[in-house]
């Protein structure tokens, strides 16, 4: 796919065990005994540390990104645990509530000075922890609300750079050039030091308050955010698997400030034929000197201190530490600078075509011009089951009823869902059985039905049988419905698409061969395959992933859904999987309002759960609504790639 390579968190200071590894290699032997005759003989030897060095500084310190991104947001003034009630005390201390809704951009300048430290240990060279290097330096940060940023630092000469535009973040050094980094788009670290509050309150207000503890004389609560197995398995590949990543937020129990932040993260790297090596790296901030910014306390000053340790069977001499260190301090600190534009925001063209994309920003033009068009469209716009079922659309001359009182706006933090226009009450009505909606819409069912019909599946359903795949099926038909001009191939990009793994991803490929072999086989080619790229399959398969629903015939006699829901999980009686257009926008909830069912045929049809109030958002639930807790989580964060903030998980029920 031309991916980029993704950008290692971990700082480059393991190559001579990599060469050993790879020894067999005579080449990179004899370079590797080149280099180290060099290092130990010639007086070079403080120069190249120093180089490296600084590799290793500005790769750590320079622009670390937070380990979870901030969409996770509670509206202020809800509080249903201690660590929102943490949240709301930090809120009210730093007076930021009253930047909510009114600052676009955040715009900081600061001085760093940073250290390699040595590590004085059993036999090591010097008597204390003594700085090997230190070096000043200055950086400029821009924040654009909610997901843009961009930092440029300068240290000894050397500049780093790191951004977002909301889609992907990237970094750029000297030595490495411009890198996507792995996994969703997070804040940079910095801005969570102390320096956006909006920003702090933001990505703690889901967290786990864990108790107190005094810290550098300062008593505190403590608050505790992990990274998910799903995004820590993005930011993994077959070489380095990302363990953990966890975080402590500390609040000073006096003044309800953030004083102190630990980060720490632990990383298994191993080559093919290779033992593995675990890298730990631990990043503790101490946040200070707050002062007044147009009414709001923002940190100037703190101290971060970075142990590195790397340990594992392959280092006879036991773990080695590497300890890094830096004070900064903010300089000058401004809201809703003027003029910032978001082009200030684009990434390097190296990375602009990073894929997936992932967090689409729906206020886009783009997407707001899509949206206007939406309609009550019930109807599956693909789905698996025979053409002959894929059926009606509400339409005024059959005199069946108009559209739903619905509408797709943005939600708060969920994206886009779906609202009430006016008060729903609970009855439903039935639909009638019709084929199809219009003569057109039966001929083209039976175009792209013959195509399906014409090819060789053969090699493609056994992938998908022998491995337990349905939706690539529904990629199997949109082809075909593309090829007959039935469907645009740009049909589904509207939907979000699923964070997808690399090895989801090869998984993908395989299928893709699969299916285009199918069809070059009885000769489909030129023109009518182009839009059949190895992104456009994957692309589909991603938004499906999040998108499809299983569809179950409910008789329209059951009243009680939720028992139906169960008998029908039971007996299996999934009749197939489909996609639709506006049903897709519902978001989830675990105590939901409303329900998808299918009443005789493929049409998706919503019952209200309860009562719901003109402009209420209507969600309904993904999954098994009865399992507890910690199984809900880990559905929704495996099967749709993200964490449930509903009020009934918030609540820990
Ligand atoms: C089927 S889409 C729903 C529409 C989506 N919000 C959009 O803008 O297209 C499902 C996605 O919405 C978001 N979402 C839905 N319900 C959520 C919830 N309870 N908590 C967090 N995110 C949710 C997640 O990003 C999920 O992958």
């Amino acid at each position: 796919m031309g991916r980029l390579a993704p950008l290692s968190e971990e700082p480059n200071i393991n190559e001579e065990e990599e060469a050993t590894n790879r020894s067999s290699k005579g080449i990179l032997r004899s370079t590797q005994t080149w280099r180290n005759w060099i290092k130990t003989h010639l007086s070079s030897l403080v120069l190249f540390n120093k180089r490296s060095d600084f590799k290793v500084l500005l790769s750590v310190l320079g622009c670390p990104l937070f380990p979870v991104s901030a969409h996770s947001k509670l509206p202020l003034n809800e509080v249903s645990s201690t660590a929102q009630y943490i949240i709301q005390h930090f809120t009210a201390a730093t007076g930021c509530r009253k930047l909510e809704g009114k600052v676009k951009n955040i715009f900081a300048t600061g001085k760093v000075i940073m250290a390699m430290v040595d590590e004085p240990g059993p036999g090591g060279a010097s008597a204390s922890g003594t700085a090997t290097l230190s070096e000043k330096g200055c950086f400029v940060m821009w924040q654009m609300v909610p997901n843009k940023w961009l930092i440029e630092l300068v240290l000894g000469g050397h500049k780093v750079a790191a951004g977002s535009d909301g889609n992907v973040a990237w970094r750029h050094t000297p030595w490495l050039g411009v890198h996507a980094a792995k996994g969703g788009v997070r804040p940079l670290r910095r801005a969570l030091q102390g320096l956006d509050p909006m920003a702090i309150s933001a990505v703690f207000s889901p967290a786990q308050y864990m108790g107190e503890k005094q810290i550098s004389g300062v008593d505190c609560f403590v608050l505790k955010l992990s990274a998910d197995q799903t995004d820590l398995t993005e930011r993994s590949d077959s070489t380095a698997e990302m363990i953990k990543h966890v975080i402590f937020g500390y609040f000073s129990q006096r003044n309800g400030l953030l004083v102190y932040l630990e980060d720490s993260y632990l990383t298994r790297i191993q080559s093919p034929g290779a033992y593995p090596t675990y890298w730990e790296t631990t990043m503790s901030t101490k946040i200070e000197d707050y002062r007044t910014v147009e009414g709001v306390m923002i940190a100037h000053t703190g101290q971060t201190n970075v142990i590195i340790t790397r340990f594992g069977d392959n280092l006879k001499t036991g773990a080695a530490i590497t300890r890094l260190e830096e004070t900064w301090t903010i300089d000058d600190l401004a809201f809703n600078v003027p003029g910032l534009s978001m082009d200030c925001f684009i990434p390097p063209k190296e990375v602009q075509k990073d894929y997936p994309k992932k967090n689409f920003d729906w206020r886009s033009p783009r997407w707001a011009s899509r949206l206007k068009t939406l309609n009550s469209q019930t109807k599956p716009f693909l789905s698996s089951s025979s053409f002959s079922s894929a059926t009606t659309a509400d339409n005024e001359n059959t005199g069946r009823p108009g559209p739903p009182p619905i509408r797709v706006a943005l939600t708060e933090s969920f994206g886009r869902g779906v609202f009430a226009t006016r008060k729903i009450e609970t009855d439903s009505s039935q639909a009638q059985r019709v084929s199809f909606c219009s003569d057109e819409c039966q001929r083209q069912a039976k175009g792209f039905h013959d195509m399906e019909m014409r090819e060789d599946w053969s090699a493609y359903d056994d992938y998908c049988r022998s491995r337990g795949l349905k939706y690539p099926l529904l990629v199997k038909r949109l082809a075909c419905m593309v090829m007959s001009r039935a469907a645009s191939a740009n049909l589904l990009d509207i939907l979000q698409p699923a964070r997808l793994s690399p090895e989801m991803i090869v998984e993908m490929e395989e299928g893709f061969g699969l299916l285009r072999s199918a069809f070059e086989n009885s000769n489909i080619m030129g023109e009518q395959m182009s839009f059949l790229t190895k992104q456009w399959y994957i692309g589909v398969l991603a938004r499906i992933r999040i998108n499809a629903f299983r569809i179950e015939l409910v008789g329209a006699f059951y009243d009680d859904l939720l028992s139906s829901l169960a008998a029908s999980i039971e007996s299996e009686a999934a009749v197939g999987n489909a996609v639709y257009m506006l049903p897709s926008f519902y978001n989830h909830d675990c105590d939901p309002n409303a329900h998808i069912i299918w009443i005789e045929n493929a049409d998706a049809r919503l019952k209200a759960l309860r009562d719901v109030d003109e402009g209420e958002e209507l969600r309904i639930c993904y999954i098994d609504a009865s399992m507890d807790h910690d199984a809900r989580q880990s559905f929704l964060s495996q099967g749709f790639g993200f964490q449930c903030n509903c009020l009934r998980c918030l609540s820990g029920d």
